[in-house]
């Protein structure tokens, strides 16, 4: 079995907001395994991003607690200059926005080239060169030789997209973090991008955190999945146990939210709200509570903690023991059925 690459342990990333600190990421514990891709689910607001910076060492002044454990090293604690090691060699990063990621002012190529430099000091010019023509080559763009001296300008959406993934994976990173990568781009691009990314987890044996709201980009990409909400993990499982047997009701509303003509009565199964702003959240007891307001108070847990119901299958609060979706319960008193 692939060895465990990352491990976090109660993580707790909390900003400051006037005089107070607030927490994102709420006490996750998550591993990720090498050649494995760990999607981590949920809607806006929910803590995903918080909780890929804070793996990667990218919060300015966000108070982290907690550990994360890479390759068994804590890195939560590590120096700026330590992180900057670790990033762009071991570690990669796949933003949303590739042109947020990339420098207007700069040739393709030498961007990509100054990622290399960082990691092999005495690579010479030209083999530096020859490396990042591979890579774009790698990364399926078209005559590389002629866009390692363009601007990003220049490229479309999904050029620049894999433009971003070669910079990532120029140095091998053991572990790449996507945050919702294919968001700006159109289906057909997607669909080649998660491609690409699928080949490199293949070619490379990474571990792969892959951040989106979009369950068809899970289905297709994910061996496990970590649901998140309001900062929390309420249900993680393998993606086949996710789908087929949901069980936390947040994770049963993501799925019924998805368009399925199949499931035509299942679609209105949706339950309706948003994740409430980071000083709304609530702090005690089940946070999905609010959300769910027609299921008995004394179903959830006062401190709601993660139950594996079977091996690598966690789900957290026991209301998810008693929930039924208002329709299903009026239905089942229509038969009878208590
Ligand atoms: N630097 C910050 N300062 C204050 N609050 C922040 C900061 N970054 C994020 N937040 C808040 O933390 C919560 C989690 O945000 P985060 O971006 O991690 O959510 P997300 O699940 O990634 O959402 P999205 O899919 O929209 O990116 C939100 O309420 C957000 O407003």
């Amino acid at each position: 079995m692939a060895g465990k690459l990352l491990e976090i342990k109660n993580l707790k990333t909390s900003f400051r907001i006037q005089d107070d600190y607030y927490a994102a990421v709420d006490d996750v514990s998550l591993a990720v395994n090498e050649n494995e891709v760990l999607a981590i689910v949920g809607e806006s607001g929910c803590g995903k991003s918080a909780l890929a910076f804070s793996v990667m060492g990218l919060h300015n002044r966000a108070k982290i607690d907690g550990e994360i454990l890479f390759n068994g090293r804590d890195i939560a604690s590590a120096s700026p200059n330590e992180l900057n090691k670790l990033r762009g060699k071991e570690m990669g990063m796949i933003f949303q926005d590739p042109l947020t990621a990339l420098n207007p002012l700069m040739q393709i190529g030498d961007q990509i080239g100054e990622t290399i430099l960082l990691h092999h000091k005495n690579i010479s010019k030209s083999e530096r060169r020859a490396k990042v023509i591979r890579l774009l080559d790698k990364v399926g763009i078209p005559r590389p030789e002629h866009v390692f001296s363009q601007f990003p300008h220049e490229l479309s959406g999904g050029m620049r997209q894999r433009v971003v993934i070669a910079m990532a994976i120029a140095n091998e990173p053991k572990l790449l973090i996507a945050d919702e990568p294919t968001t700006a781009l159109d289906a057909t691009i997607q669909s080649q991008i998660l491609d690409l990314i699928k080949e490199l987890k293949d070619d490379m044996h990474a571990g792969i955190i892959l951040i989106t709201h979009d369950l068809g980009v899970v289905a297709e990409m994910a061996d496990r999945v970590a649901v998140m909400y309001a900062g929390q993990i309420v249900e993680i499982a393998d993606v086949h146990t996710l789908f087929e047997e949901p069980l936390h009701p947040y994770t049963r509303s993501l799925l019924n939210s998805i368009p399925n003509s199949e499931k035509e009565q299942e679609k209105l199964h949706v339950i309706q709200g948003i994740v409430p702003a980071l000083q709304n959240l609530p702090r005690t007891g089940c946070r999905f509570k609010e959300r769910i307001p027609w299921i008995d108070d004394a179903v959830h847990e006062e401190h709601p903690s993660l139950h594996e119901v079977k091996p690598g299958h966690f789900v957290r609060c026991t209301c998810y023991k008693q929930f039924k979706f208002p329709d299903e319960a009026k239905e089942e008193q229509h038969h009878g059925i208590s």
